[in-house]
Formats: structure tokens, sequence, C-alpha cells
């Protein structure tokens, strides 16, 4: 099987042709757990197969490292977006991409006929969505407290497709992500896991931000999850409507406009290498 490694803010996963690659349903949770491991597979944060669609340009069909499915992946669907130019799947620089059902529009920008950096239209965040109450009808914010092996945390939960939690702090560099992190993915509050959000506001345009994502473990970014955070900065009263998050692996551009209630996020998508691996 071909594949291509590729990152956003050092967020890596594989990513395979589903034009030319045929891998049943049934094996794709097996080989992606294969895939993903450092020491023995190709290594990532999980695997992308980039299929056809008939409602979109092409359908993202999204996988973490463990190999459970999820239904959207910012940095992702920014590297799926250079996938298809850098390969000629297509020459549009604006394209669609499904995944589970949602659609997002992505604007490519392009620096020597390659794709340098991806703005992508992320949707509506979904503040009630049944697991993960946010808002009340009065649209109050209602961030909530959690206990977490027996420390209360201030929570302010989004949807961005995928659900997250976000948890404001002031010391993020030292904390002990590896510990805490598995705890909120699997609190009962979630009976689908969640990734989390460890933030710290620097100023009412810049934030900082660590993640634990559901069924990966931390990762240098995540894009769903900048969204998330801003959208949970922006109720809570933190920040601007447009906020640089600044995570391990490097820096998402974001911003909601309330006005349309959407949320864009600018960011950059990188090819590492390409290979063939027996499958
Ligand atoms: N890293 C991604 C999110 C990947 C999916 C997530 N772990 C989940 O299970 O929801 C991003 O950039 O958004």
């Amino acid at each position: 099987m071909e594949f291509t490694k590729m990152h956003g803010c050092g967020n890596d996963y594989i990513y395979v042709n589903g034009f030319t690659e045929e891998v049943s349903a049934r094996k794709k949770p097996e080989l992606v757990r294969r895939l993903s491991d450092r020491h023995f597979g190709i290594g990532g944060d999980g695997v992308i197969f980039i299929n056809r669609s008939s409602q979109a340009d092409f359908e993202m069909e999204m996988y973490n490292a463990d190999g459970s499915r999820a239904e959207m992946c910012g940095n992702g669907i920014r590297c799926v977006a250079k996938y298809v130019y850098d390969k000629s799947l297509t020459d549009k620089t604006s394209v669609s991409v499904i995944s589970s059902g949602q659609i997002k529009y992505l604007d490519l920008i392009i620096k020597n006929v390659m794709v340098k950096a991806v703005k992508v239209n992320m949707g509506s965040p979904i503040l009630k969505a049944a697991d993960i109450p946010v808002i009340s009808e009065n649209e109050e914010v209602i961030s909530e407290m959690i206990e977490v092996e027996g420390k209360v945390y201030e929570m302010t939960c989004v949807s961005m497709g995928n659900p997250h939690a976000v948890v404001f702090m002031e010391d993020v560099e030292n904390l002990d992500i590896e510990k805490i992190g598995p705890y909120f993915e699997n609190h009962v509050r979630f009976p689908n896991r969640v990734n989390t959000e460890f933030v710290k506001v620097i100023d009412r345009n810049t934030v900082q931000m660590r993640v634990w994502e559901r069924g990966t473990g931390e990762t240098l970014a995540c894009g769903t999850g900048a969204c998330a955070t801003v959208v949970a900065c922006i109720l809570n009263g933190l920040t601007e409507e447009e906020v640089t998050v600044k995570l391990l692996g490097g820096k998402l551009h974001i911003r909601w406009d309330r006005r349309e209630n959407l949320v864009y996020m600018t960011g950059p998508a990188e090819t590492v290498f390409e290979g063939e691996i027996e499958i």
C-alpha cells in the first residue's frame, strides 16, 4: 500500500489514497493501529483515507491511532486539501471535503505551485450537543465544574463536529497531561469519550494550548481543539474574535465570526515523506 506522511503543526497522520488503495472496512481499525505505531509501524497520530464522494469534492475518512473513528479533524482536513492539489487530483484552489456527513469548505494558499497553508470554514460550533450541553436557552454560558482524580476543574464543552472539553489554567507547561488526560477522556461525563484542551490565556488575541486527544493521547496540535478553545474563550469573555493559538507544534489562526456564526481556521499543511508498506 502506498502512503504519504503529512502533518499540520506537528499533528501527523498517514494519508492513503482511497481512489487507488482498497482496504476492507472490517480490516481498517487493526491496520490503523499497526501503521500508527511509532516503533513497529510508520508512526503517526492516526490514519486518514481520502475517498471519492458524491456530495463533496472529496471524502476524509479519519481514524485515531487506537483505531477509533473521529467525526472531524482540523489539521487533517488541511493536509487532505494539500494532498489532492499537490497530487493533481484537482486543480481547484477552493475545495469541499466531507467527513462523517459534515461538509467543510477550504481555500488553498499556494506558493511555488504547492499548497503551503489552508484556510478552512469549520462551520458553526455546536453548543448543545446531546452529550455536551454548554449553553442554556438564553445563551448564558454554563461553564461546568468537573471532578477528576479528586480535583475540581472548570470546563466549557464545545463540539466542532467532534467533542471537546476546554479547561482553563495558569500552568499549562508543567501539567502532567499523561496522567490527567486519560481521566478526562474516559470520564463518566463523556459516554463517547472526549478531547481535552488545557488552555492558558496570554492576552485578548493569544492563547497557549496543550491537548489530550481522544484515541491518540497528547498530540502537538489539534485543529478542532483550537477552534473549540477560541469559541470557549469568547463565550467566557476572555478573548476577542480573532485569536492565535500557540501549540507545541506551531501556531493556528482562528476566527469566530459571531455575525455569520462560522469558525475559520488558517494553518500550515506539510508533506514529510512518502512510502510503500506491505499490508
Ligand atoms: N487532531 C485532530 C482531531 C482528531 C480527532 C480527535 N482525536 C477525535 O477523536 O475527535 C484535529 O486536528 O482536529
